[in-house]
């Protein structure tokens, strides 16, 4: 006889896989290749999943199949492949941790993360961290709060230092399963110690010795909050990038230009040189942030060296 459970994996090693079923986890492993259509990736199961698993009778998990994903976001397997590698799924939103001090977050990394949320439609609130240094430079704190409030985003300004921000970030996380992601030293760990205490990300490295040897290796991690939902750990997050997005569909990301740019003269207009643009003007007027349409521009041409 052989039992069958639906769970959801908090743990992608490659070689095996945590599935949580009502509160225990179990080690699974998949059986041949899983396939799934339309996605070239190089992991078939990834944290977030929903899977059905099942038991022979020998203590031996196989995870069966792949419950339909809501979302996922990706990140090129390396530069030259075409291949992608899938890092989580079925995200409820993203949380993107951004500073203004050291390491000061460079706008170009959250407009591409931000574009990628929107493309997978991955709702995104920005945290300001660290607000406790922004604030001895209220300006700059402001402006970038009009940028990206202007853009339809939420900024939190978030010091777990003194503890600003803590309990809105707490609600927004609370029964989600959330993204957390930003640059190195942006402060996300001492965030989540701060929302979860006991709880350490950055545990992606593990030793597999019990399995293989001595040997570590890095991959994604879902960890679940003693008030319910999940935080994500995303090692790697460089990477993460807009793949399989049409240079021509890039400015749908950016909603402040989405809204405008049906506004041009030209139905086809790529808002890079093009008369009557409705989108640069709004740059000109200062109605769109003029760093956002850098990025805008600057993602246009990485991504087109990609494709050729
Ligand atoms: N002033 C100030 N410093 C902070 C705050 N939060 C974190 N830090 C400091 O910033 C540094 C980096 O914090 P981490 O939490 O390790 O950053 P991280 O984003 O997890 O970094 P990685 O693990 O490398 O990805 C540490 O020295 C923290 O003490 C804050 O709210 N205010
Ligand atoms: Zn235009």
């Amino acid at each position: 006889m052989s039992t069958e459970i639906r769970g959801v994996v908090t743990r992608a090693t490659g070689s095996w896989y945590d599935v949580l079923h009502e509160g225990r986890t179990i080690a699974c492993r998949i059986r041949g290749r899983i396939r799934l259509k339309g996605v070239r990736s190089t992991n078939p199961v990834v944290v977030g999943d929903e899977v059905v698993c099942t038991e022979g009778g020998d203590g031996e998990w196989v995870i069966e199949r792949i419950l339909p994903r809501r979302n996922y976001i990706i990140r090129r397997a390396s530069n030259l492949s075409k291949e992608s590698h899938i890092i989580a799924a079925n995200i409820d939103q993203a949380l993107l941790v951004a500073t203004l001090s050291q390491p000061v977050t460079a706008p170009e990394f959250l407009d591409r993360f931000l574009a990628t949320c929107e493309a997978y439609k991955i709702p995104a609130t920005i945290l300001l961290a660290k607000y406790d240094l922004a604030a001895a430079d209220p300006e700059a704190a402001a402006a970038f709060h009009a940028t990206y409030e202007s853009a339809g985003y939420r900024v939190v300004d978030l010091s777990t230092l003194d503890g600003t921000g803590l309990d809105a970030v707490r609600a927004l996380v609370a029964g989600r399963t959330t993204l957390v992601a930003g640059n190195s030293g942006v402060g996300k760990s001492t965030l989540v110690g701060a929302l979860e205490p006991g709880l350490a990300l950055r545990t992606g490295s593990i030793s597999e010795s019990h399995r293989k040897g001595r040997h570590t290796t890095t991959f994604s991690a879902m960890y679940p909050l003693t008030g319910g939902g999940f935080l994500i750990d995303t090692p790697g997050i460089k990477g993460f990038g807009l793949i399989d997005i049409d240079d021509h569909e890039l400015w749908h990301y950016f909603p402040e230009m989405m809204r405008i740019g049906a506004g041009c003269r030209f139905y086809n207009c790529t808002h890079t040189h093009e008369p009557g643009c409705a989108v640069r003007e709004a740059v000109a007027r200062g109605e769109v942030a003029r760093s956002r349409y850098e990025s805008y521009l600057k993602i246009r041409d990485e991504d087109d060296k990609y494709r050729k």
